[in-house]
């Protein structure tokens, strides 16, 4: 299922890269690269080969090509053996992200990996960290947040020509960097083969999952604008309906703006000012991915939206989770990913869009 295994034929340089670590002993380690430059593999490599020596921490923040379970989080976990892929690795602790782009997402990339590294110091000797493959436009800015936020002891830039040096032109001198070749066997995935990929692991997350019945009131509902405003009466949605030839099962007003959730029930084109009235798809938020989320903000586990009824103010999940797991759930994160349980994605949403 998983692009990267443990492989021991591999450029020279990485032993070069080992005798640094074991002399120098930096304790957190960015692995940076452009997609498919062998980011997982080199970890992988690289904590079997230090895991006789040292306590190894590994935090999987590729969330494009998350190998660690479940997808869109980023995970934070303590090999204790030798593994041949991360696929074998269970997160101790994970981060919800709630996409598996990190565009829109910067804050909790940043914030989450910080919280990680924050969590990991006291129990491993090295963390290695696993970062996205998006180093160009916006992900150099995303590299630099991240860089500056963690300051990793050593960078090591696996780069086939200079594709890096934008990201680690400001920190030489204060980082230790190792650049590091692109293995020539390193092979390319085409945006369908990553997609396969993904699907592989959604089905095998949620393989063995339970529906369980929410009260929204029992919940802090996060990671949407629903919510949070004055709900509104039968009257004013009836209003909205009439106005806009709409079925609005929901609405709000927050401060002078209108919230609504509905279905079209004729189609035409409407002018409507989103400033004034922001209106949600009611189709947008089924199968739509969630976050469960403990007191302490981090992830227990995702889940799939299946059903909310906004009269009686309940939600149905589909989440792997045990009655157990379920019962630490404190908070419940709206992700911006429609999924299905047989690993189908049915689409990113806008952030700005619930
Ligand atoms: N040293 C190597 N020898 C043989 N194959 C390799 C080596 N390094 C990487 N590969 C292969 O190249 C592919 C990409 O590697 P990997 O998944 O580690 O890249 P990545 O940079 O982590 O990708 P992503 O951007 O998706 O996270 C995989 O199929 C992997 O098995």
């Amino acid at each position: 299922m998983n692009k990267a295994k443990y492989i021991t034929d591999v450029p020279k340089d990485r032993e070069e890269a080992i005798g640094v670590i074991e002399s120098k002993r930096p304790k957190i380690i960015f692995v940076l690269g452009d997609i498919d430059t062998g980011k997982s593999t080199l970890i992988t490599y690289l904590a079997n080969k230090l895991i006789e020596t040292f306590k190894i921490g590994i935090i999987d923040a590729d969330i494009g090509q998350k190998g660690i379970l479940p997808p869109t989080t980023i995970s934070l976990t303590f090999p204790r053996d030798k593994f041949t892929s991360f696929s074998e690795l269970k997160a101790e602790k994970s981060y919800f992200i709630g996409s598996t782009t990190p565009n829109q997402f910067f804050g909790e990339m940043v914030a989450g990996l910080k919280r990680l590294v924050d969590l990991s110091t006291q129990r491993a000797d090295i963390i290695l960290v696993d970062l996205t493959g998006y180093v160009h436009g916006q992900g150099a800015e995303l590299k630099r947040l991240k860089i500056e936020t963690v300051k990793p002891d050593l960078i090591l830039a696996l780069q086939r020509r200079n594709e890096l040096e934008n990201i680690l032109k400001p920190f030489k001198n204060k980082i230790e960097i190792i650049n590091l070749e692109v293995s020539k066997d390193a092979k390319i995935h085409e945006p369908s083969e990553r997609r396969r990929i993904r699907r592989e692991k959604w089905k095998a997350y949620f393989q063995n999952s339970k529906t369980y019945r929410l009260s929204l009131n029992d919940y802090i509902i996060s990671g949407t604008q629903l919510f949070q405003g004055r709900e509104l009466t039968k009257e004013e949605l009836e209003m909205l309906g009439n106005l806009f030839k709409w079925l609005v099962f929901y609405g709000e007003k927050m401060g002078e703006k209108y919230i609504a959730v509905k279905a079209d029930l004729e189609h035409y084109s409407r002018q409507i000012d989103k400033r004034v009235l922001h209106y949600i798809d009611f189709e947008k938020l089924s199968n739509l991915l969630v976050g469960l989320i403990d007191e302490d903000g981090f992830c227990i586990g995702v889940g799939i939206l299946k059903l909310i009824n906004f009269r009686e103010k309940w939600i149905e999940v589909l989440a792997p989770l045990s009655e157990e797991e379920m019962k630490k759930v404190r908070e419940i994160r709206f992700g911006r990913i429609r999924v299905r349980e047989d690993g189908e994605e049915l689409g990113l949403i806008d952030r700005g869009a619930i």
